[in-house]
């Protein structure tokens, strides 16, 4: 094959070293919205991102994703912990066009074109030999002409997209840059996104979408109340998300028996004098509870991925 793409040519020849592209060690930064409030928007959050990984962060509104977002950009410090990016501090890493960002709102000029904006910020980084490459990698090639006022959302996305791409970054944060797109410009959003991180770019995205992370993400890490809740592939989360319940009417002195046999059973809930229980393997357990105690109406439920969602967003 031949490689005619600059940017896969200088990725493959970095050596491979052992830092990682992102380090985030007991994160904390409150904010005092007014005199003698405080809010807490990251509390103790550790993370750890190697090269080449695309990952999410997911979590409800609030949950600190944009915070810590800014920590990782150098736009804001934290209060204590440590964040750094290739082994250097944000700003340096951002100094060094190690990282780009595409931010929800905010950075584009209505008046020019879509080429004129990509050609202006080529030449602030000398790149301007790239800019057909850049255009074509954001699915942009065909709107050179159009003002950027008449761009749609998901137009003036894939546009900032190519902005981002142009410094050629090792990492890409994108904070919920889908936002407010419909189904189709999401899907080719995301698609030119995925390709180019098919080249080795880490990739790190916000979203609130559980099918977003799900589609594009190789690993998903939740987010709550500033910190992180889960963290996996995207196939443990998946799994763990989706694992079946198991309820039945069961006395409750039957439950340490129970977890003398099964040492990871997790009691859900109790309602309606029933227990719900969940284990990885459903199955088995539902086939001990009737053979080997008095469990009586035992069902097995599959558990709904946006519901798993909310369960672990907002147990903590
Ligand atoms: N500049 C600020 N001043 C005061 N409070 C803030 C500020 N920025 C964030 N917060 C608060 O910190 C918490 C975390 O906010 P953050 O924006 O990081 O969450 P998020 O996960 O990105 O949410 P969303 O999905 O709504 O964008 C929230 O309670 C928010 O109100």
């Amino acid at each position: 094959m031949t490689q005619t793409d600059p940017t896969r040519r200088r990725r493959a020849a970095t050596p491979i070293t052992s830092v990682p592209a992102i380090a985030l060690t007991d994160l904390t930064k409150s904010f005092h919205p007014s005199k003698g409030s405080t809010v807490q928007a990251v509390a103790g959050l550790n993370l750890q991102v190697e090269p080449g990984e695309v990952v999410a962060f997911l979590g409800p509104n609030g949950a600190g994703k944009t915070t810590t977002i800014d920590m990782i950009l150098g736009l804001t410090s934290p209060d204590s912990g440590s964040a750094t990016v290739f082994g250097m501090p944000p700003r340096a890493a951002a100094r060094a066009g190690r990282i780009a960002a595409v931010m929800q709102t905010g950075g584009l000029l209505d008046d020019f074109t879509v080429t004129e904006t990509v050609s202006t910020i080529a030449a602030m980084h000398g790149r301007t030999a790239d800019i057909p490459e850049v255009m074509a990698r954001a699915d942009i090639a065909d709107l050179g002409d159009r003002k950027v006022s008449r761009c749609s959302g998901g137009e003036q996305q894939r546009l900032k997209f190519a902005l981002a791409l142009l410094p050629d970054p090792d990492l890409i944060v994108l904070d919920e840059p889908t936002a407010g797109m419909d189904v189709e410009s999401r899907r080719t959003f995301w698609a030119a996104m995925r390709a180019d991180a098919q080249n080795g770019r880490t990739v790190l995205f916000a979203t609130h979408y559980l099918e977003e992370a799900d589609s594009f993400a190789d690993r998903i890490v939740m987010m709550a109340h500033g910190g992180v809740v889960a963290d996996g592939s995207t196939a443990d989360i998946r799994a763990r998300a989706s694992r079946r319940i198991v309820s039945a009417v069961l006395d409750d002195d039957a439950l340490p028996g129970l977890h003398r046999v099964f040492p990871e059973l997790q009691v859900t809930e109790r309602r309606g004098g029933r227990i719900y229980l969940s284990l990885a393997d459903s199955d088995t357990l539902a086939r001990h509870l009737l053979t080997s105690t008095r469990a009586r109406d035992v069902e097995i439920a599959s558990h709904n991925l946006e519901d798993a969602f909310v369960a672990l967003t907002t147990d903590h």
